[in-house]
């Protein structure tokens, strides 16, 4: 989560904070300027920079190249909701650097399994967007919780469509009991629905994120309040169309702060996923808190919570074989050396976060 402080500045209502303004320093004394990138394809990026238009005062969105700052990593690479510092004096703008993520995004590569895929980067809110217009699918929701828990973000799920839902109110209850410590929404863009509790909700970097389909560039819209993204048709029965969103957007919202649309993900491997799953499954892990043994299995352990509340019922068994999977999954994937190290750098980031944190209260005494 970034608890940063916002300030006075032309990059504020896109997310820039004291914080960020004190990591900057050196590239400020280099002459480059500040920008959060919008989106990225083949070398180039869209960055909205700190550089307002002296007529509009708008800010101008410059396509930079990515070059200088890309790596054999593609975790390491820029990506949308980045920070950057810019050099804008050539004929063609260049990134000169990245600033430390807060929080990102990341899943397995869908072609590589072993290598991870920012889909977005310094994020307070994941917008998990769930549609109503079928039975969802609650493993499906908890991947997703698990993948936004270990962004480090805060998870929202939405519940979309819900003009077509025939019993909300019961899904919602359902979706509850695999979210614990997330919101749950309902909303309707047809009707508005919620829409306008749901905008109240959002922190200052929203990240939508779900199936194709889900009705994502539809909230989009409805959140921005006009058509930023196309909608294209799909059939409702089983989510299966074109796929329409291709490009991830930095979209401002009319109450300030930004939303990212993400290209609908047919299936999310986690990557490097433990605190994710440990976010997810809260629930889970305070009942093995309470187990005799430390090491307990949760099978046939003498004084086990877990196994005691799947026999009362208070644990669905659909829910402890979804953790298990997953668990199962993560190990699996942090075998694999890439997201072990993946791993190591998200911790590196936080630290750099504390430290620049903590270097501010010391300074404000
Ligand atoms: N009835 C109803 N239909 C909706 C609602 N929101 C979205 N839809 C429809 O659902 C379909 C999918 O919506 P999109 O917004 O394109 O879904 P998406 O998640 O952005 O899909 P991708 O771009 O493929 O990731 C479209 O036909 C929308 O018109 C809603 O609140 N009610
Ligand atoms: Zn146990």
């Amino acid at each position: 989560m970034t608890d940063a402080t916002p300030v006075q500045h032309p990059l504020a209502g896109h997310g820039w904070t004291s914080e960020l303004d004190e990591l900057f320093t050196p590239h400020r004394e280099a002459g480059l300027l500040p920008g959060r990138i919008a989106r990225v394809d083949r070398g180039r990026c869209d960055v909205i920079t700190a550089d307002p238009d002296p007529g509009t005062g708008a800010l101008r969105t410059l396509r930079a190249d990515t070059s200088a700052v890309s790596d054999p990593d593609p975790v390491r690479c820029p990506c949308t909701g980045d920070w950057a510092a810019v050099d804008p004096t050539g004929p063609l703008p260049v990134l000169r650097a990245l600033l430390p993520r807060s929080t990102a995004i990341v899943r397995t590569n869908a072609s590589r399994r072993s290598e991870g895929q920012v889909l977005a980067a310094n994020v307070d809110t994941v917008l998990i967007a769930v549609s109503l217009a079928s039975d969802p699918d609650l493993g499906r929701v908890e991947r997703f919780l698990a993948l936004a828990w270990e962004s480090g973000a805060q998870p929202l799920v939405v519940l979309t469509k819900a003009d077509l839902a025939g019993d909300a109110e019961h899904i919602r209850e359902d979706v509850e009991a695999a979210a614990p410590g997330a919101t749950v929404l309902v909303v309707s863009a047809a009707t508005g629905e919620n829409i306008d509790v749901l905008a109240a909700c959002l922190g200052s970097t929203t990240a939508l994120i779900g199936q194709s389909g889900a009705g994502k560039s539809t909230l989009t819209n409805a959140l921005a309040g006009a058509e930023v993204m196309a909608v294209q048709h799909v059939r409702d029965s089983d989510g299966k169309g074109r796929h329409t969103t291709t490009t991830r957007e930095l979209i401002p919202l009319p109450g300030g702060g930004v939303l990212i649309d993400t290209p609908g993900l047919r299936g999310v491997g986690l990557y490097g996923g433990a605190e994710g799953l440990a976010g997810a499954f809260s629930d889970i892990e305070e009942l093995a808190a309470r187990c005799r043994f430390d090491d307990c299995m949760h099978r046939t352990e003498p004084g086990c919570a877990v196994s005691a509340a799947l026999e009362d019922g208070t644990l669905p068994h659909r829910r402890m074989d979804s953790y298990l999977k997953l668990q199962r999954e993560n190990a699996w994937m942090e075998a694999r050396s890439d997201a072990r190290v993946a791993a190591e750098r998200r911790r590196r980031w936080k630290t750099v976060q504390k430290s620049v944190r903590d270097a501010g209260v010391i300074r404000r005494r």
